[in-house]
């Protein structure tokens, strides 16, 4: 469809192409940050075989489009090979509609802000154990984040404790996300472009992807189902211990609504655990990397907390420079560079520019986050940034790193309040530094994320983690007697 305004800036499309080549399999929000000096733009657009993207640099533009025309930004783009493997039933990926409504309505009863209190027990249980673990193996804190994440989504939503990372709900989860998530890149098969090759018996030459897509969906099949008659066998044992879903069972809900919590449940552990790992790590290297906020925070923690008890959720206004650190954790690496796109379901004008249905708004959340106009020396992490002249903390509380509009993060108020407790507790009772070497040299960390997926890591890398003092040791053992 033509309409008499112009797409925004971008490069120019060629002749079948499009700017298939021009679209960054790497470094994308980087690339983009580049584009849109070249094209003196904050809006700009692609297109490739036929499907236009929209990439928004800007807050203004995102809380515009995606906020106050959330009416028609808020669906998501297709991907057969999601639906192929079975992976359509998370709410991150379902289309705007009845289903996704249902869905984000358990999300929005059990995650808003008033009633996600209920799960923070929960989240200090969980991240104490980790406190433990990184007491006897401090070197394995990669695992523990990952342990605690999985602890936390399998405990709250079903009522379930994980013991390893071997365990077997969790195992099956790991399997299809690790499996599934490769194939949901534009390029990954040529079913995400040309959808109709999906109906392609598996024999047919080529047609490799429905093979793969069946052995992907019993995995799907059973990650959703699996903890789920879990909950309903403890149900009927009368000994199921309270979780979203066994809440939710217990109103003998319709099969509807059986089906829509058995989808949310699912989708938390994939939405929430890996962005609380990325999210975790960073606060660690962040920590050995600046000893100098480290010393501040936790002068803070002694002040207000004392060291005879470890900080609580009712400490968290009375931590500023805590909750700063919490805001510029997510403001310098955020978890999802990208957000996850969004797509248009009618036809727009913006700012003199046409936005077509079914466009792929992709919003710049790094950009966003690195304006250097808002925050000047953006490549620095200083929680200062966020406090105001006369030391408080100011009221640019707004994280980015959730998203927008209608789609933002279900989960956000879940996800502060983890990210919170790991933050003040880790740094009330351990000292974080760099690890040394045998000749006595400190071992250097380079600055590298991964960028292969939707959601960036910091690469592997050493440290010392060690108790502050006996006090500290003692603090955190205690937690162990407490179970
Ligand atoms: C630091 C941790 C987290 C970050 C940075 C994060 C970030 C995001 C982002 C950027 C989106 C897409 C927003 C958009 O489309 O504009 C999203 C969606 C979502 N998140 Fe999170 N998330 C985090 C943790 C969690 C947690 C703990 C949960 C669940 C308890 C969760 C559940 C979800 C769900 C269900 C969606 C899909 C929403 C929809 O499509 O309607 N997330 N998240």
């Amino acid at each position: 469809k033509r309409s008499k305004y112009p797409y925004p800036p971008g490069p120019k499309p060629k002749i079948l192409l499009g700017n298939l080549l021009d679209i960054p399999a790497k470094n994308m929000s980087k690339v983009y940050v580049e584009w849109g000096k070249r094209y003196q733009s904050s809006i700009l657009h692609a297109e490739a075989a036929g499907n236009h993207v929209v990439i928004l640099n800007r807050v203004k533009d995102a809380k515009e489009l995606l906020e106050r025309r959330s009416q028609i930004y808020s669906d998501r783009p297709r991907i057969p090979m999601a639906e192929i493997t079975g992976w359509d039933f998370s709410v991150v990926l379902m289309p705007y509609g009845d289903k996704w409504r249902m869905a984000r309505k358990i999300c929005q009863q059990n995650f808003r802000k008033e009633v996600a209190v209920r799960f923070e027990e929960t989240h200090i249980k969980k991240i104490n154990d980790m406190l433990r673990a990184l007491l006897s193996t401090p070197q394995d804190f990669a695992l523990h984040s990952r342990m605690a994440s999985a602890a936390i989504t399998m405990s709250t939503m079903y009522g379930y404790d994980v013991s390893s990372m071997n365990d077997r709900f969790v195992a099956v989860y790991e399997r299809a996300a690790n499996e599934g998530s490769r194939w949901f890149l534009p390029g990954a098969a040529l079913v995400n472009s040309i959808p109709a090759l999906r109906h392609l018996p598996s024999w047919f030459p080529g047609a490799w992807f429905n093979r793969v897509g069946e052995e992907l969906k019993v995995l799907t099949t059973e990650l959703q189902n699996a903890p789920m008659d879990y909950v309903k066998k403890r149900m009927l044992g009368g000994d199921a211990t309270p979780s979203l879903v066994s809440s939710v069972l217990e109103g003998s809900p319709s099969e509807e609504m059986e089906n829509s919590v058995k989808c949310v449940a699912g989708t938390v552990y994939g939405a929430a655990s890996d962005t609380t790992i990325s999210a975790t790590t960073t606060f660690i290297y962040a920590m050995t990397t600046h000893p100098e906020i480290q010393m501040k925070a936790q002068a803070e923690l002694d002040r207000v907390v004392g060291t005879d008890r470890l900080p609580s959720y009712a400490d968290r206004t009375s931590l500023p420079y805590i909750e700063a650190i919490y805001r510029e954790l997510l403001r310098w690496r955020p978890p999802l560079n990208m957000g996850v796109p969004h797509t248009s379901t009618k036809d727009d004008i913006y700012e003199g520019y046409f936005i077509p249905e079914g466009t792929v708004v992709m919003s710049n959340i790094w950009a966003m986050a690195h304006d250097p106009s808002v925050y000047p020396n953006h490549e620095e992490f200083a929680p200062e940034r966020f406090f105001d002249h006369e030391g408080n903390l100011n009221n640019d509380d707004f994280i980015l790193a959730y998203g927008f509009g209608r789609r933002v993060c279900a989960g956000q108020h879940l996800a502060s309040s983890t990210m919170w407790y790991i933050i003040a507790s880790i740094l009330a009772t351990f000292a974080i530094r760099k690890a040394i070497e045998e000749n006595g040299e400190e071992i250097e960390i380079d600055d590298a994320f991964t960028d292969n997926s939707l959601v960036s890591h910091k690469t592997p890398f050493q440290c010392s983690i060690t108790p502050r003092s006996d006090k500290a040791k003692r603090l955190v053992q205690e937690t162990g007697l407490q179970q």
